[in-house]
């Protein structure tokens, strides 16, 4: 386990991308070497003793930590992605954002029954991207072992939301109050 002070990486921009948000920027723990490494790292050693067969990212943060960790965990990549990206059948899911709403798809045969699942993302706020995440996860009839961020804003209750439905584990490296 690693004690890399993630914390220096994080840039809070005020009031972005609309008034009363801090929008916690995270290009520099990416631009960092050891940084992404140990955050990478962190993420899939938690993990590595789990079966996952699948790490599913939300677009397009999501990709950024899924893909290594599926890498490094020897499972597969799923993207979850904004409408009208993936060119084959899709299941589809409406979510609430900390600013806004979307969607997100995931191609039908894309996971399944024999699966066991990681979801992960950069950042969880409200909790609903990874609540939208984990639907379309149960749309393919796969299970879902736990979630992982790299940051959690504690603030803004995202645990409690995601609990509401899910009692799987949550894993965040860095905790902000
Ligand atoms: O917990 P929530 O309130 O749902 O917010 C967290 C989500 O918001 C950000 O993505 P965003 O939708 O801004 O898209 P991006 O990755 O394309 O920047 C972030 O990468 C998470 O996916
Ligand atoms: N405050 C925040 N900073 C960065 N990304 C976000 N996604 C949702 N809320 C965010």
């Amino acid at each position: 386990m690693s004690n890399f002070e993630f914390e220096n990486l994080i840039v809070n921009i005020p009031d972005y991308p609309e008034p009363g948000v801090i929008f916690k920027d995270i290009t520099p723990l990416l631009a960092d070497p050891q940084g992404l490494a140990a955050a990478i790292d962190q993420i899939s050693d938690h993990f590595m003793k789990a079966g996952i067969t699948k790490v599913v990212g939300a677009e397009a943060r999501g990709f950024l930590v899924g893909a290594p960790v599926a890498y490094r965990l020897g499972a597969g990549f799923v993207p979850a992605r904004k409408p009208g990206k993936l060119p084959r059948e899709v299941y589809s899911q409406e979510y609430a954002l900390e600013y806004g709403t979307d969607e997100l798809q995931v191609h039908k045969d894309s996971m399944g029954p024999d699966d066991k699942v990681l979801i992960v993302d950069d950042l969880v706020a409200t909790g609903g991207t990874a609540v939208a995440t984990a639907k379309l996860i149960e749309q393919t009839g796969a299970k879902i072992v736990g979630f992982s961020f790299i940051l959690e804003l504690c603030y803004l209750n995202p645990r409690e939301e995601i609990a509401k439905e899910y009692p799987q584990e949550v894993y965040t490296l860095i905790d902000v109050h």
